[in-house]
């Protein structure tokens, strides 16, 4: 039957925007329009709930087919770009954005993902030709996915150069701040995909033998890869453990034994580092700006049977009545250090914006600060690989409030991450560490200091 309910005329092509797998190219190349020329995140256009209204409209399988494209487009973005230039007899015309967009789309197909060249070359012929801005263009559509499909390598075998697929603006920070080679290894690592990581409650070594995974320290055990839903693993329904990098339950266990202590998680959700403080034992206040991530929040704890205090509301205007012993503030930052699980990031973030996420840092210490009684800590978190989002953040804040003194991590304190300490005792991760760029390899970017305030 086609469109409108009529019968279909033997012999007669389908109209072209019925194409099984049409719609995918469609919707992946205007997601990737949305993320390079706009630059929204890809979080934030995947979202189940709130996410982008074409994507939800396709079937999961569909989903999961636009989102493996996105990814393999924006992590190798320069090679592709290369790929295509090489291929062309002339630039492409200016303002032709969206016929650049379809060409990357196919070309992240043939070069990274397992599906038949022929489909992607005509799947993207036929995206362009639905494009009124990309349709006089079909031909060269045609012409150079099809010379790829013919001559190129594939990819992550092809020379997946790592200064080439790292935009400009954050490889020049990158060298400056860490040196072209540790530069090179970072933008390295962006290229692999990210293990995945949990946090369990208990018996790490257990639950990797039962997962099939490794354990890393007490608390996390490492996947190279699962079949199926994270949720049809064994031990999700019964909330034995949660999805967090290796890096990402560090900063938590800066505060040592909570057991039994008055915590403030100020920017909590969606609730990895509130899961660990209230399944150490802590009693946490968990407050978060965000009243739908705060509703994730509390499904995530609901899961895992445990229990804190949820607020929804702004750190700046947070006035609860009592002290804590003890305050996370895991900032909102560039998510620089998590461009290995969302490389979007290297394309929607750049140097204004990073100046505008450490001064926000700031303001945000000063009231978390004023929240911690006397003799009490403080840990100020966030997963950049940027400086300015960490290091000079917390020179700043210590310069500002002499009522504080830096608590350096000590030797061995953090069990297997000695590596990751700073000489002044501050907690710097960054992708390559930890085997990045090899299969099953790496942990996110994260930065964390730990502050004492003076007693009165
Ligand atoms: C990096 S995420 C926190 C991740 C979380 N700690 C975890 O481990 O799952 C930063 C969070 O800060 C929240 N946020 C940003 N600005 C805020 C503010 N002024 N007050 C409260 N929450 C804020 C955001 O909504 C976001 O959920």
């Amino acid at each position: 039957m086609g469109r409108g309910g009529r019968p279909d005329r033997p012999g007669r092509p389908a109209p072209a925007d019925d194409r099984p797998g049409l719609a995918v190219r469609q919707v992946a190349a205007r997601l990737l329009a949305a993320v390079v020329d706009k630059q929204t995140s890809l979080d934030g256009l995947t979202d189940a709930v709130t996410g982008h209204p074409h994507l939800r409209q396709l079937e999961p399988r569909d989903q999961a087919l636009v989102k493996a494209i996105l990814t393999s487009a924006l992590r190798f973005r320069g090679t592709i770009e290369a790929e295509i230039a090489a291929r062309l007899e002339r630039p492409l015309p200016s303002g032709a954005a969206s016929l650049r967009h379809v060409l990357h789309v196919g070309a992240a197909q043939i070069l990274c993902l397992d599906v038949p060249d022929s489909a992607a070359v005509d799947l993207a012929v036929a995206s362009a030709g639905s494009d009124p801005r990309a349709a006089r263009f079909s031909g060269l559509v045609n012409a150079v996915l099809r010379r790829i499909a013919r001559e190129a390598g594939r990819l992550p075998d092809l020379q997946a150069d790592p200064r080439r697929n790292c935009p400009d603006w954050l490889w020049s920070r990158l060298v400056e701040q860490y040196g072209p080679e540790r530069a090179g290894a970072i933008a390295g690592a962006h290229l692999a995909r990210a293990p995945i990581d949990l946090t369990v409650k208990s018996d790490a070594q257990g639950w990797a033998a039962r997962l099939g995974g490794r354990a890393i320290g007490r608390r996390s055990v490492r996947l190279s890869a699962i079949e199926g839903p994270i949720s049809g693993l064994d031990g999700f329904d019964t909330g034995e453990w949660w999805v967090q990098d290796v890096a990402a339950a560090l900063p938590v266990q800066l505060f040592g034994d909570v057991a039994g202590k008055r915590v403030g998680d100020l920017c909590a959700a969606p609730g990895g580092k509130t899961a660990q403080l209230a399944a150490a034992g802590a009693r946490v206040t968990a407050l978060d700006q965000s009243s739908s991530r705060i509703r994730r929040l509390k499904e995530n704890l609901g899961r895992l049977g445990l229990s804190a205090e949820t607020l929804t509301g702004d750190v700046m205007a947070f006035a609860p009545d009592h002290r804590f012993e003890a305050v996370l503030l895991d900032a909102p930052c560039s998510s620089t250090g998590t461009i290995r699980r969302h490389p979007d990031v290297a394309y929607t973030k750049d140097d204004a914006e990073i100046e505008k996420l450490a001064a926000l840092q700031l303001r945000l210490l000063t009231p978390a600060a004023d929240l911690v009684e006397p003799g009490g800590l403080l840990v100020f978190a966030n997963c950049s690989i940027d400086g300015r989002e960490g290091e000079d953040v917390a020179a700043a804040f210590l310069e500002a409030r002499p009522d504080y003194a830096l608590v350096p991590v000590a030797p061995g304190e953090l069990e297997g991450f000695d590596f990751a300490v700073s000489p002044d005792g501050m907690l710097r991760t960054t992708p390559e560490m930890l085997g990045g760029g090899e299969a099953g390899g790496g942990l996110d970017g994260f930065f964390a200091a730990r502050f004492r305030r003076e007693k009165a």
